[in-house]
């Protein structure tokens, strides 16, 4: 078998055309979506995913603001910052670019933007809406990555989804998402014991470990559905994923490439977000 190859930058490009008309009749209507980000140091990294947030607000008309700060900026500084935004009315959407400075309290820092303004869905308020099924800013990869799925009518309900990794950003909102839709979701992570049996049994299998090539087809369930989150940079400069993609390929029945896969999702959702969120404000 050989999988078929869901580009995430084919959807987006789809979705973002959308978003386009949705933000010039919002614009008709007084109110310009506005989406803020504060880059704090000079990760080569962050500046690429930020410049990326840039071009896609461009194309659909989200007015983009880019506030860069010295990496020795205060966590003090940062807070006044984000309260200023918080009380900005033109500013609907504030997200701060992580990783941040060691000297600075990543939790605080997210706990410190309006839930209102938290397109990245990473407030515990957001977070906690979303574990109790409410309307909310979902978290851009996990709701991403549900688009995916259901762009190709793949079913998700009762389905055995396993997720490799739990950080709050990716692994565990991801998982709660295939829950809502019904999925029986198992986590796998740095201390799980015997992970190929749980690879064995996976019928959705998103992986978002950050380790290229950490999965290759040897355990793949046939005929699985395969989620390559990760984007890891390897020695000659290119871009891999945590999937090893030729071997899992011709295991899966989907798969996911790296990159055009899940990454340009991430940014479309967040312009999604940010859409949702000046509508609020109408
Ligand atoms: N495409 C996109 O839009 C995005 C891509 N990414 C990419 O996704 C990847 C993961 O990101 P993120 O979740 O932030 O990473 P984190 O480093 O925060 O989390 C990695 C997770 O992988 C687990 N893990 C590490 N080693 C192993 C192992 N040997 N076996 C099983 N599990 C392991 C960790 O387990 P433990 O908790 O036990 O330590 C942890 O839960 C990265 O490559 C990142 O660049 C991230 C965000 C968005
Ligand atoms: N507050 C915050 N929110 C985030 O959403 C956030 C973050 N911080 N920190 C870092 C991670 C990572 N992330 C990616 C977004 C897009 C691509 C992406 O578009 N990737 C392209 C390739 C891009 C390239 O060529 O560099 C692709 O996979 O095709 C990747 C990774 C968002 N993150």
């Amino acid at each position: 078998m050989s999988a078929e190859v869901i580009y995430g930058s084919e959807l987006s490009q789809q979705l973002k055309d959308e978003m386009k008309n949705e933000v010039a009749e919002i614009k008709k209507q007084g109110v310009t979506p506005n989406l803020t980000v504060i880059l704090v140091g000079d990760d080569p990294a962050s500046r690429s995913y930020v410049r990326g947030k840039q071009k896609a607000s461009d194309y659909i008309g989200i007015e983009s603001n880019l506030i860069e700060l010295s990496s020795e900026t205060s966590q003090n500084e940062l807070l006044k910052l984000i309260t200023q935004l918080n009380n900005d009315p033109n500013v609907h959407g504030i997200l701060v670019q992580l990783p941040l400075p060691d000297h600075i309290n990543e939790q605080s820092v997210i706990e410190a933007i309006s839930p209102d303004k938290d397109v990245d869905g990473f407030h515990p308020v957001n977070i906690g809406r979303m574990m109790t099924g409410q309307d909310t800013f979902f978290p851009c990869t996990p709701y991403g990555i549900i688009q995916m799925l259901k762009s190709k009518n793949i079913p998700i309900e009762g389905k055995h989804a396993v997720v490799i990794g739990r950080s709050n950003i990716v692994g565990k909102p991801v998982g709660q998402l295939l829950l809502k839709e019904n999925a029986t979701v198992t986590y796998c992570h740095s201390r799980t014991k015997n992970m190929e049996q749980f690879i064995a049994t996976a019928d959705i299998l998103i992986v978002a470990v950050g380790i290229p090539h950490f999965i290759d087809g040897t355990h793949i369930k046939p005929g699985a559905v395969v989620i390559d989150v990760g984007v890891n940079r390897i020695e000659d400069g290119s871009l891999t994923g945590d999937v090893e993609f030729a071997s899992a390929k011709q295991k899966a029945s989907y798969i996911t490439p790296v990159p055009k896969g899940v990454g340009p999702m991430t940014i479309t959702m967040l312009m999604g977000n940010t859409i949702k969120s000046a509508k609020n404000n109408l």
